[in-house]
C-alpha cells in the first residue's frame, strides 16, 4: 500500500503524491501568542510532528513551516492589562512555545515566520487582490469580497448562496463598511494607541487570515503539498486562506488539507478563550512528556480526544512499559554479553542497491497513467514509489521485517498512530518477557541476535513517533552546551563580523551555533534574535 491521507477538501482518503518526487512542502497554522500553550496545542503540533517524521522515514525531504500570529486583539488586550507592549507579550509566549513543545520532543519547524515580519508581503498580496477586483477598500479597512470567488465554501462544504443570503447591501456600522456580512478583513485601519504600519490604505494592521497566505507564498510557493491545522480552523480561516491565495495566484493553495480533532474537556473544546485549559507546563510538573505524547498518539489525529486524569494515568502506565523496552539494552546488555554498538544499522547491507526494475516500473507507470489520467502525476507516483521503497528497504533492512511492515501498513492508513503503537507495544512486551526470564533464570534461550533485533526495531520505530527516553544529556539545553551569555557573545561577534563585511567569519559563527541547536533570526534594522 502507499500512503493514504484524508483530505478535508475531498472528504476522502487519497493516495499521497507529492508535487515534486521526494520533496514535501508543509505548512501548519501556528499559535496566537498571548498565553502559554495548552494540551490542545500540544496535540496539534505533535500530530504534525509525527506526519513530518513519518514522511521523512519514508525518505522524503520535508520543508515544514509554522507561523506565529503576533498581532491580534487578544495580544493587545493582554499587553494593556500588563502595562506592557504587544512585542513583549508575543516574545514571551513565543519563547515559552519553544520550551514547552521541545520538551514534548516536537522538532523545530524549518521556519517560524511571524506576521509582524511579513507586513510588506502581506500588503503586496492585498494590493494584488484589490487590483484583480477581489478586495475593496473602505475607510482605511480593506475587505475581501466573498461573492467574487465562486469557489468560496469548497473546503468547508458551505454553500456560497447560504453564506451570502440576506447579506446584500451595507451591513451594520459596528461591522464596518463591509458590502456583505460574509466579507472579511484583509487590512484594518489603525485604532488610536495600537501598533500600526504604513500601507497604501493608510496606517493599519493586517487581518488574521492574510498572514498565512502571504507566508506560505513567500516561504513555500503558490502550491504546497500539505496544509494543516485544527478542525476549528476549517471555517472561516482556511476557507479564507484559499480564497485569498487562489484568487491571487490562480493555483490551488494545497494538495492536501489535514485537520486534527480537538482536545476536549467534558466534551467542550479546550481553549484559551473559554478558560478550561491545562497548560503543557502545568501538566509537565506531574507527567512525563512522553506519556503526554503517548496520550495524544493513542487516538487517531482526526478524532476528538477527551482530557481526563484517568486517560493520562493510563498513558503513564503505557509509557512505563514502553520505556522498559527502550531501556532494555542498558539494563541487560552486560548480562547478555551484548557488545555495545554491535547492531547499529550504520552497517546496512544494501544488497538491492543496484536493482533498477525498469520493466516493472513501466508496467506500473501504465497502470498509474490509467488510474490518474495525468502523465506528470503518474510519473511522479512511479518515481516516488520506487525511491521511497528502496529508502525504507535500505535504511531498515536490519529491523524485524514483519513489525516494520505492520507498522507501515498502519501509518500508511492516514497516520494511524494507534495501529502503529500496537505493533510497538508487542515489541516492548516481548522485551519485558525476556527481561523477566533473564532476571529469574540468569539467562535466556532466545538467540541474542533476535533480542537485539527486537530492541533495535522498537527504538527505530518509536523514533518515528517521537517517543524517546529523555535523559539529562538529551535535553535541548544540554545539547547546545552553551550558556545564554556565551550565545549572546557569539551573536554579537557575528554581528561585528558582518558589519566589517567579514562574511566568512560571520557564516562560521552561524554554523557553529546551528550545530549547537541555536537558530538565528535576522530582523530588519540589523537586530538578530536567537532561540534554542
Ligand atoms: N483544544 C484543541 N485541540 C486541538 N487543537 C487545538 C485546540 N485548541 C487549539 N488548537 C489548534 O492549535 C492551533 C493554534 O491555535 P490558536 O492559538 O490559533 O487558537 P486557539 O487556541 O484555538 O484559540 P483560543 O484558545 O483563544 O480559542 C490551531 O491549529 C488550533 O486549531
Ligand atoms: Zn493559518
Amino acid at each position: 500500500m502507499s500512503l493514504q491521507i484524508y483530505n478535508t477538501q475531498s472528504r476522502s482518503k487519497e493516495t499521497f503524491i507529492p508535487l515534486e518526487p521526494g520533496q514535501v512542502k508543509m505548512y501548519c497554522c501556528g499559535v496566537t501568542v498571548y498565553d502559554y500553550c495548552h494540551l490542545g496545542h500540544a496535540r496539534s503540533y505533535i500530530a504534525w510532528d509525527v506526519v513530518r517524521r513519518y514522511l521523512e522515514w519514508l525518505g522524503y525531504t520535508v520543508k515544514y513551516v509554522q507561523n506565529f500570529t503576533d498581532i491580534d486583539d487578544k495580544i493587545l488586550n493582554r499587553a494593556q492589562a500588563e502595562n506592557s507592549s504587544m512585542e513583549a507579550v508575543s516574545e514571551r509566549f513565543i519563547q515559552a512555545y519553544y520550551e514547552d513543545l521541545r520538551r514534548l520532543n516536537v522538532r523545530d519547524a524549518d521556519a517560524y515566520p511571524r506576521a509582524t515580519e511579513n507586513i510588506t508581503e502581506i500588503y503586496q498580496l492585498i494590493q494584488q487582490l484589490e487590483k484583480k477586483g477581489y478586495a475593496y477598500a473602505s475607510n482605511g479597512d480593506v475587505f475581501y469580497s466573498v461573492e467574487k470567488f465562486p469557489e468560496y465554501g469548497k473546503l468547508s462544504g458551505r454553500k456560497q448562496d447560504q453564506l451570502l443570503a440576506g447579506a446584500s447591501g451595507r451591513v451594520s456600522a459596528s461591522e464596518g463598511e463591509k458590502k456583505h456580512s460574509s466579507d472579511f478583513a484583509l487590512w484594518k485601519a489603525a485604532k488610536p494607541g495600537e501598533p500600526a504600519w504604513e500601507s497604501p490604505w493608510g496606517e493599519g494592521r493586517p487581518g488574521w487570515h492574510i498572514e498565512c497566505s502571504a507566508m506560505v507564498r513567500r516561504l513555500l510557493g503558490s502550491t504546497i503539498d500539505i496544509h494543516g491545522g485544527g478542525g476549528d480552523l476549517v471555517f472561516p480561516h482556511h476557507e479564507n486562506e484559499i480564497a485569498q491565495s487562489e484568487a491571487a495566484n490562480c493555483e490551488p493553495l494545497a494538495r492536501f488539507w489535514m485537520h486534527n480533532g480537538m482536545v476536549t474537556v467534558g466534551g467542550e473544546k479546550m481553549s484559551k478563550s473559554l478558560g478550561n485549559f491545562t497548560t503543557i507546563r502545568q501538566l509537565l510538573e506531574q507527567v512525563d512528556p512522553m506519556a503526554i505524547r503517548l496520550f495524544v498518539l493513542q487516538a487517531h489525529y482526526r478524532k476528538p480526544l477527551d482530557f481526563t486524569s484517568e486517560a493520562i494515568a493510563s498513558a503513564e502506565n503505557g509509557w512505563n512499559t514502553f520505556k522498559e523496552g527502550l531501556l532494555f539494552k542498558s539494563q541487560f546488555a552486560e548480562k547478555l554479553g551484548w557488545v555495545v554498538n554491535s547492531n547499529t544499522t550504520e552497517s546496512i547491507n544494501d544488497d538491492d542497491k543496484s536493482k533498477k526494475p525498469i520493466f516493472p516500473a513501466l508496467v506500473f507507470f501504465a497502470i498509474c497513467r490509467i488510474l490518474y489520467q495525468n502523465t506528470r502525476e503518474s510519473w511522479i507516483f512511479v518515481v516516488d514509489k520506487l525511491r521511497g521503497r528502496s529508502t525504507v528497504k535500505k535504511k531498515y533492512s536490519q529491523l524485524d521485517k514483519n513489525a516494520v511492515e505492520r507498522f507501515q501498513t498502519a501509518m500508511d492508513d492516514d497516520f494511524n498512530t494507534s495501529g502503529g503503537l500496537a505493533v510497538l507495544f508487542e515489541l516492548a512486551k516481548e522485551l519485558r518477557k525476556e527481561g523477566n526470564v533473564i532476571t529469574h533464570e540468569g539467562k535466556t534461550e532466545t538467540p541474542l541476535e533476535d533480542i537485539q533485533q527486537t530492541w533495535w526495531t522498537l527504538v527505530q520505530l518509536s523514533k518515528v513517533l517521537g517517543l524517546e527516553v529523555q535523559t539529562e544529556d538529551t535535553q535541548t539545553d544540554a545539547v547546545s552546551g552553551l550558556s545564554d551569555a556565551e550565545i549572546e557573545t557569539l551573536v554579537q561577534k557575528r554581528l561585528d563580523a558582518r558589519q566589517a563585511k567579514n562574511y566568512a567569519e560571520s557564516d562560521q559563527i552561524r554554523d557553529r551555533l546551528k550545530e549547537a541547536g541555536i537558530t538565528l533570526i535576522d530582523r530588519p534594522g540589523g537586530e538578530t534574535v536567537w532561540h534554542r
